[in-house]
């Protein structure tokens, strides 16, 4: 069982309220001016991936407290029980094991009294077996061509994470093309479908539940293309595979059951691309660097499990977390990687994070009196810095931000691995430092400005500062480093959510919508005029009927 605990009654969370007076009027630069030592307390190495949490509004009081709330909410007790398959998504009663997934030391891990990793390892297998037939070309389509395209069909959980990691490792991609579909607007699969050849074109349906609407309609569409491209019924089998926990409706969908790579139902769909949800990214890198995926998640975890809170990334960047989000009122997190390749990293995490923390009520049933999760968001650097970065320097909301960058690049062309990291360092920099108003007045003489000139301009080119963010250094995106990096993140996630004693591994929060949606389709496929719901909604719906 997990603790049950409001972590707003805890002594710490007392004197942490009590420490935010003090803290909001230290300045970072004056914390860094009073202790040459802060880079060297405030940062912390896992492996290849460095974290400096120093240029944060922190002290070391604020940490000893933070780290004492997370001893008060028994998140040991909690790591426990998730690492041990204890049933710790109670309201779909399902363990979570995400991590015996990755568990690459093979130590048993049980659910009802039987170890999964013998089931782990026989997808893996297959997984291996099926990429490298596919990858070497020895499995041939309906007309004995190779593979040259692989589509993934799927949604959340099952796109997010095959993107996001396809993505961060192409430079580890083979031939094969890869495709992503998810979204239900025709357009999504009739633009992708374009210039492919059903002749050597492979569909994996990811879908852990296989009901998904927008999966279901694409995989439909996607077989009658491929039926209609000159494929046969029985030609199915060598075109299309599934990803999913219900070998029933991959049977009723017609795909065969020996291209089916099952999962279960203690892996959450946004915790699901090292399972089966995964082959696109084996098909895309190799299975070897799949399982150097894996492998650097499983390092993280034993990291998790084993290290001390202090010296404990996901840990810190939780608690840092709560920091803000709780004392500061934050709404928001930025994650901002300065590497074109982690472009979708941000991304991966409004799931990651917003559907797992997104919640309202806790482990009770009540309804929280505190703020839960926060708003992901975020654009690879430097870009971001040409859309948003004026409102994180000057704006009047806190955000804090994870900057995070590569110290290689894999593509080394002349200085511009140099130039981004010139901007990842100089950024937060200039979120901690501001610039004064002396500084500003100092600058415009410089240039030339009338005093008159300076008086007017200078609240403008002023820069508060105190603006906080995390930098995670990383040697190299390489399949190991981003398995730890991902792995992280969702560790960092489980600890709020311990903390904010709800829970993180259900999503009820989606169904409504998906209940509203199959009560309209239906409304929407005559030309009746619609009065069943408010003005706004009838109105629309009509207005969508005289237009279409
Ligand atoms: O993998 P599937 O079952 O098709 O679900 C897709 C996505 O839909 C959800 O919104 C749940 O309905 C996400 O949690 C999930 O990742």
């Amino acid at each position: 069982m997990l603790p049950n605990i409001d972590f707003t009654t805890t002594q710490s969370y007392k004197y942490l309220a009590d420490h935010y007076i003090d803290v909001v009027s230290e300045s970072l630069k004056g914390l860094f001016d009073s202790d040459n030592e802060r880079f060297a307390k405030f940062s912390v190495q896992f492996e290849d991936i460095l974290l400096d949490y120093s240029k944060n509004r922190v002290t070391d009081q604020t940490i000893a407290l933070l780290l004492q709330l997370a001893k008060e909410c028994r998140l040991n007790d909690a790591i426990h029980a998730m690492f041990s398959g204890e049933v710790i998504n109670a309201t779909e009663g399902r363990p979570v094991l995400h991590v015996a997934l990755r568990n690459r030391s093979n130590t048993p891990i049980l659910v009802d009294g039987k170890d999964v990793m013998p089931d782990v390892n026989k997808v893996l297998q297959h997984m291996k077996e099926f990429s490298e037939a596919i990858i070497s070309g020895s499995w041939k389509g309906y007309t004995g061509k190779p593979i040259t395209d692989v589509v993934n069909i799927g949604i959340g959980g099952s796109d997010l994470g095959p993107v996001m990691v396809t993505e961060a490792l192409k430079s580890y991609k083979n031939h094969l093309n890869l495709h992503f579909v998810s979204n239900v607007d025709g357009t999504h699969i009739a633009e992708t479908l374009k210039g492919l050849n059903a002749e050597t074109t492979l569909f994996l349906i990811a879908s852990k539940t296989f009901t998904t609407q927008e999966t279901m309609a694409n995989a439909h569409s996607a077989r009658d293309w491929f039926i209609k491209s000159g494929g046969k019924d029985e030609d199915v089998a060598k075109h299309f595979a599934a990803l999913s926990t219900n070998a029933d409706g991959v049977g009723k969908f017609g795909i065969d059951t020996k291209n089916m790579f099952e999962f279960w139902d203690w892996v959450g769909g946004r915790y699901s691309l090292w399972s089966a949800i995964g082959l696109s990214i084996a098909l895309s890198i190799g299975f070897e660097n799949f399982t150097e995926l894996l492998a650097g998640a499983h390092a993280m975890d034993n990291h998790f499990k084993t290290a001390e809170p202090e010296q404990n990334l996901p840990t810190i960047l939780a608690l840092v977390g709560i920091w803000y989000n709780n004392f500061f009122e934050a709404e928001t997190n930025a994650i901002l990687p300065y590497d074109q390749y982690m472009h979708r990293f941000a991304a991966y995490f409004q799931q990651g994070d917003m559907e797992s923390n997104g919640k309202h009520v806790d482990r009770n049933g009540n309804h929280v009196e505190y703020s839960t999760g926060p708003i992901i968001w975020g654009e690879p650097g430097t870009n971001g810095q040409h859309a948003f970065y004026q409102l994180i320097h000057q704006g009047t909301k806190l955000i804090p931000c994870d900057f995070i960058a590569p110290a290689q690049s894999h593509n080394p062309l002349g200085e511009h691995h140099t130039m981004l990291l010139s901007n990842f360092f100089a950024q937060t920099e200039a979120l901690m430092n501001g610039k004064s108003h002396e500084e500003v007045v100092a600058e415009l003489k410089a240039a030339g400005k009338s005093p008159e000139e300076i008086e007017k301009l200078a609240p403008f080119k002023e820069f508060e500062g105190n603006r906080p963010t995390n930098s995670i250094l990383v040697k190299k995106i390489t399949p190991h480093s981003l398995g730890s990096l991902i792995a992280m993140y969702e560790h960092k996630i489980f600890v709020q959510g311990i903390i904010w004693n709800i829970y993180s591994f259900d999503q009820w929060g989606v169904e409504l919508g998906k209940q509203l949606a199959g009560k309209i389709l239906p409304e929407l496929r005559n030309n009746d005029e619609i009065k069943s719901h408010d003005s706004s909604t009838n109105g629309l719906i009509n207005k969508y009927k005289a237009w279409r």
